[in-house]
């Protein structure tokens, strides 16, 4: 076994020396081209191809047929096995996803199918179609194994592509509540003829299959876009719904019994949903969104003699590769990017033309089997697949309508035809608008020109049956003469008359020796007399003698011509009647010559197509043999003058480096000064703040101390007054005592007056304590209420230092963490600026200035950019006033832009604050 391992390859190329030929499409030679990590940008969106092989079937297994596929899933890659000359070979090729033959149709849809499906809720088209040989699986993947019911409305684990779409394009609409409308086509396409599986059947009475599938034309709108006329749009509002029009569209197929495949499709089928999704807009308008899903399965692609196809059946089969063939011609010129891309040379690829090239998103899954026996149709199908892979499509989302506008739309619809209705009903007859007059007349015309070439050529070939007739007739007539003339039998006659004449000769000759006799022995005159009579009837019996010798010779000629031309006449007849024959059948049978004449078109087609692909892989070949040779030189020449302009880049380069250099170090080194300036700052910023702290601590204390002690004094006088007023409160009522008793026991008239003058002196000597006790108290409460206002502003005092140390700590805060933000920023950006500096100077050194090292390979054929003279001008040192001119321009600009002035101004501002906190506290 020879099993040879090749680096994936750039492009996909056939290689017969290769065992392994891995093919992939991407252009880094990876093989990761999975739908979510295609690149999209101006190039598009490729188109996603999907394989899927599948298991052998039950007779496959039974006869135990050898498989030569295998796959695997997780490198998504597919080998296939090939026996030739005795060695074995592997042919390995890179799909978007693979699966294996016991991969199930849940895996196959939720991993590929389900994020295409969500696209055209988002508003994308999207087409799904299925291809492959025939038998392979095709309408398995896109309808399912035929079990369509669903179990508890559940879809059965065979269902295909078509039935879990829908499922889940309805499980969508109606988790989101969306107002929705969907309209779903299915048509096919048999022979070249476009038929309507949705179409009601209009037949009462049993007409064959063939006749009750009415083609439908397919039609080209002034903006380019193919569309069917009269394509029937059914309405639907579930998913069984589809379900029931899908059975009713497929049963419609028509299919036929292969070798390879008992209900085998033999037509083309394409299923769409449309859907009209209503949204709001932020400004809460009423928008729809319109999403389609394409979902074709493909007629499969077969090799007629295998597949026991005959008579119709092959007609079809040619049919069927015949549009094959097309689509293979587009995917081929979309791939090779050739100016024309035959879309219009089948019906199939004039109906898939968006999904080719065109703005939708497109799905390929490649069918094949792992039979031994179907290799060859697996590797043309796995090679189709692979160079599908290439094409690039522009998916663009559909426009979303206003409603109004959708509104609007229909009403103009509903007016057309209201119009027509009208005109129908106004005129006489049957009456239409101008537009559809003219394109009906246009296709009449086309029509009535058809029919005039086909009356011209029924003329003709009328004409020609008539002179084939008259031929004919005057034949006929001619061997009916000559066989009358024969049936006379004129030959009897003739053989009696020279029987008679031969009796009549022998007669005379015995005459004739008798006279000899008697003349010897003397003769009369009157013997001679009759002697020469009877010789005279001789004469004459000889001569009529000789004549019937002559007719007989001319009769036997005659037979013999009459013979011959029977014999002509007969091959004329028989040509006659074949000619009529053939000029009957010619209608019919030029059909069948054409579909011959269209098989043997195909059949040279791809033995052309064949040598065109040999003789491009020569070509290719020997394209890469110059491209090598030139590349080599190309090499040569480049290194010769990378050497010379290496020589002259090290030196600049070498200056550039300088400067950069001595550029970085001035800019690290003022960023070192502005480091340490700014870290100044802090500390004197952070000293200031620690002194303040500590003076307030000091004040703090004193204030205290000053507090308490005026406390425990104002105390101790409240104390000693308190005692004081105790004392006089009591001599006071000591005083008051003694008054009365005097007042009771000595009250004479002449004492009275001196008495009383006496009291009241002595009363006012009494009186004296009580007022010293109010002003002592008056002045006491003066005191307290002196001490307590002294209080409240101290404490007022207290407050708003502390508050404007507060104030002042928030400040330096605020100031320094931007400070610290900045420093730190303008460390990172240093940072991140020297080691780009660092690595442009790097790159530039490796890819632009050095010289290849040599790697015992040809090297990569790239374009050489060569510096031009303004760049290495600019390279010289300018002058060092205009430098430092330069420096101080961009230094300022540079301040302004960072707002350096700002922070600056900033970091000025705590002195300022500083102060003011200084004199509040003195
Ligand atoms: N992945 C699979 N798993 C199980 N059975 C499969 C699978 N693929 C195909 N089959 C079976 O193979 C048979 C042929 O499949 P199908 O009719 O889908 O082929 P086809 O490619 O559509 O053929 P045609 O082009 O002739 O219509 C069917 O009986 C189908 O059930």
């Amino acid at each position: 076994m020879e099993k040879r391992n090749c680096p994936p390859s750039p492009s996909p190329r056939s290689t017969e020396k290769s065992g392994r030929d891995l093919r992939s499409g991407d252009s880094n030679g990876g093989t990761n081209t999975n739908s979510n990590t295609i690149t999209r940008g101006e190039k598009g969106v490729n188109v996603q191809v999907i394989l899927r092989c599948r298991p052998l079937s039950d007779e496959e297994t039974k006869s135990n047929t050898p498989v030569v596929i295998s796959c695997n899933e997780r490198r998504r890659e597919v080998a296939a096995t090939q026996i030739i000359a005795n060695k074995q070979i592997d042919r390995t090729f890179a799909f978007d996803k693979v699966f294996g033959p016991s991969s199930k149709q849940k895996d196959l849809f939720e991993q590929s199918i389900s994020p295409i499906v969500n696209e055209v809720l988002e508003g994308y088209n999207c087409t799904i179609f299925a291809y492959g040989q025939t038998g392979t699986g095709k309408t398995y993947t896109m309808e399912g194994g035929g079990t369509r019911k669903t179990k508890n409305g559940e879809l059965p684990t065979d269902a295909g592509v078509i039935p879990r779409a829908v499922r889940q394009i309805f499980d969508i609409l109606e988790a989101q509540c969306a107002e929705y409308s969907m309209k779903v086509t299915f048509l096919e396409l048999y022979n070249e003829e476009i038929t309507d599986l949705l179409a009601p059947e209009e037949p009462k009475f049993p007409v064959p299959e063939d006749k009750t599938k009415k083609p439908i034309a397919l039609m080209e709108d002034g903006k380019g876009f193919v569309f069917v006329r009269g394509l029937e749009e059914e309405i639907v509002y579930s998913a069984g719904e589809i379900y029931k029009i899908l059975d009713k569209g497929s049963a419609k197929r028509r299919t036929a019994e292969t070798l390879l495949n008992k209900q085998s499709s033999r037509s083309h089928s394409i299923f769409s949903i449309t859907i009209h999704i209503k949204e709001l807009t932020h400004e809460g308008e009423e928008m729809i969104k319109i999403g389609k899903l394409n979902l074709v399965d493909l007629a499969g692609s077969e090799n007629i003699s295998r597949s026991g196809a005959r008579d119709g059946r092959a007609r079809e089969a040619g049919e069927i590769n015949k549009s094959l063939l097309t689509l293979g011609r587009v995917i081929n010129a979309l791939v090779e990017h050739s100016g024309h891309v035959p879309y219009r040379d089948s019906k199939l690829t004039r109906l898939l033309r968006d999904s080719l090239g065109g703005k939708t998103k497109t799905c390929i899954i490649a069918t094949i089997s792992p039979s031994v026996y179907c290799l060859e149709e697996t590797l043309s199908t796995l090679d189709y697949a692979h160079r599908a892979k290439n094409i690039k499509n522009k998916p663009e989302v559909n426009q979303r309508m206003m409603k109004s506008a959708m509104i609007k739309d229909l009403y103009y619809e509903i007016d057309r035809l209201k119009q027509e209705v009208f005109a129908a009903r106004e005129k006489n007859g049957i009456y239409i608008p101008r537009e559809r007059y003219l394109q009906e007349e246009a296709e009449k015309k086309a029509m009535t020109e058809k029919i005039e070439r086909l009356g011209v050529d029924l003329e003709a070939r009328d004409k020609q049956l008539v002179e084939l007739k008259e031929l004919y007739d005057a034949e006929q007539l001619l061997s009916a003469e000559l066989g009358e003339k024969t049936r006379q039998d004129p030959e009897k006659s003739l053989v009696d008359c020279a029987y008679n004449l031969r009796a009549e000769l022998e007669n005379a000759a015995a005459d004739v020796s008798g006279l000899f006799c008697k003349n010897r022995f003397g003769i009369s005159a009157q013997g001679l007399k009759e002697s020469v009579q009877k010789l005279k009837i001789l004469h004459g019996s000889v001569f009529w003698r000789n004549r019937v010798r002559k007719q007989i010779t001319c009769y036997n000629e005659l037979q013999c011509s009459l013979s011959k031309q029977e014999e002509r006449l007969a091959h004329f007849a028989k040509k006659q009647r074949e000619g009529h024959l053939r000029a009957v059948e010619a209608s019919r049978s030029i059909s069948k010559i054409t579909a011959g004449f269209f098989h043997s078109l195909d059949i040279h087609a791809s033995k052309l197509s064949s040598i065109l692909e040999e003789t491009q892989s020569v070509q290719n070949q020997q394209l890469l043999d110059l491209e090598k040779k030139f590349e080599e030189c190309a090499a040569n020449e480049e290194k010769q003058l990378l050497e010379k302009v290496a020589e002259m880049l090290a030196s600049s380069n070498a200056r550039k480096k300088q400067l950069v250099q001595t550029a970085v170090g001035s800019l690290r080194e003022s960023a070192v000064n502005r480091t340490s300036h700014l870290q100044k700052e802090i500390s004197t910023a952070q000293d200031f703040n620690s002194s303040v702290r500590e003076k307030w601590g000091v004040y703090m204390e004193e204030t205290e101390k000053n507090y308490i002690e005026d406390t425990t004094a104002i105390d101790t006088g409240r104390s000693c007054l308190a005692e004081v007023l105790v004392e006089c409160k009591g001599k006071d009522k000591h005083g008051c005592t003694t008054v009365e008793e005097r007042r009771g026991f000595t009250f004479q008239p002449w004492q009275r007056k001196h008495g009383i003058c006496g009291f009241y002196r002595q009363d006012r000597n009494r009186n004296q304590p009580i007022a010293a006790r109010s002003k002592l108290s008056s002045a006491v409460s003066s005191t307290l209420e002196n001490i307590d206002v002294a209080n409240k502003a101290l404490l007022s005092s207290i407050d708003s230092s502390l508050k404007l140390d507060h104030d002042a700590c928030a400040n330096i805060g605020s100031i320094l963490t931007p400070c610290h933000e900045e420093m730190r920023e303008l460390k990172g950006e240093h940072q991140s600026k020297v080691v780009e500096i660092t690595e442009n100077a790097g790159k530039c050194l490796e890819e632009e200035y050095l010289v290849d090292e040599p790697s015992c390979s040809t090297p990569r054929r790239r374009q050489i950019d060569l510096p031009s003279v303004e760049s290495i001008e600019e390279l010289r040192t300018p002058d060092y006033d205009e430098l430092l001119k330069s420096f101080q321009e961009s230094r300022g600009s540079w301040k302004q832009a960072n707002g350096d002035m700002r922070h600056f101004s900033q970091a000025q501002e705590p002195t300022s604050r500083s102060l003011e906190i200084q004199e509040s506290l003195s």
